[in-house]
């Protein structure tokens, strides 16, 4: 049977919990200072990126933003970097730093710890916070997001995709549910 598929966030959605987000950062924190976005290889770079363009039209600062590959952190793939490995981070200096991880999709919490992780082999960052596109429950570690897109409770049969331009035909959020 073909999956049944529902558009949850259209372009104007995402747009607007990004900014919602932006703005939820900056309150947060009293700004910037000393602030770096890390977007979790793939779609989480550009939401950090789009989310960084918004805080310096917002505040005009510098934001600057790293990518993370966490591939070889994962715990449910065989270990193929050491740890610390360069590739893994593409950012300025973390040590110090407040980190702000970016990702579209929380679920389980596997690929947040395994970011944490790597940030960590890599300098001390004063703090973590996590902003996420969509909370969809299911957690299996004590992991929660500081910023939320959109919360979407939903049954382990379905399936989350969030489709961005950057790398997609465009920018949509959708629930894919297997049918019977
Ligand atoms: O909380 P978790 O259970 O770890 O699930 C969330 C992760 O799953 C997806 O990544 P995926 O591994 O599918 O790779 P992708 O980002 O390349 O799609 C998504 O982009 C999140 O990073
Ligand atoms: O539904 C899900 C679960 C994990 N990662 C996703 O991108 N979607």
């Amino acid at each position: 049977m073909n999956p049944e598929k529902h558009v949850i966030m259209d372009e104007t959605a995402i747009r607007r919990a990004l900014t919602r987000i932006a703005h939820e950062i900056l309150e947060k924190n009293k700004g910037v200072d000393d602030t770096i976005m890390i977007g979790i290889r793939t779609r989480g770079i550009y939401l950090a990126n789009r989310i960084a363009e918004r805080i310096r039209d917002i505040e005009g600062v510098p934001m600057p933003v790293g990518e993370l590959d966490i591939t070889s952190y994962r715990d449910d793939r065989v270990r193929i970097q050491s740890a610390g490995s360069a590739s893994a981070l593409r950012a300025p200096d973390i040590q110090d730093k407040r980190v702000i991880l970016c990702d579209d999709v929380l679920y389980t919490g596997r690929t947040v710890r395994a970011a944490m992780d790597a940030l960590i082999d890599l300098g001390r960052p004063k703090m973590i916070q996590l902003a996420v596109l969509v909370d969809r429950g299911h957690r299996e570690l004590p992991i929660r997001p500081d910023y939320v897109g959109k919360n979407v409770p939903t049954s382990k049969l379905e399936q989350i995709e969030v489709r961005m331009n950057e790398v997609d035909r465009n920018d949509e959020v959708v629930i894919i549910q297997q049918r019977g």
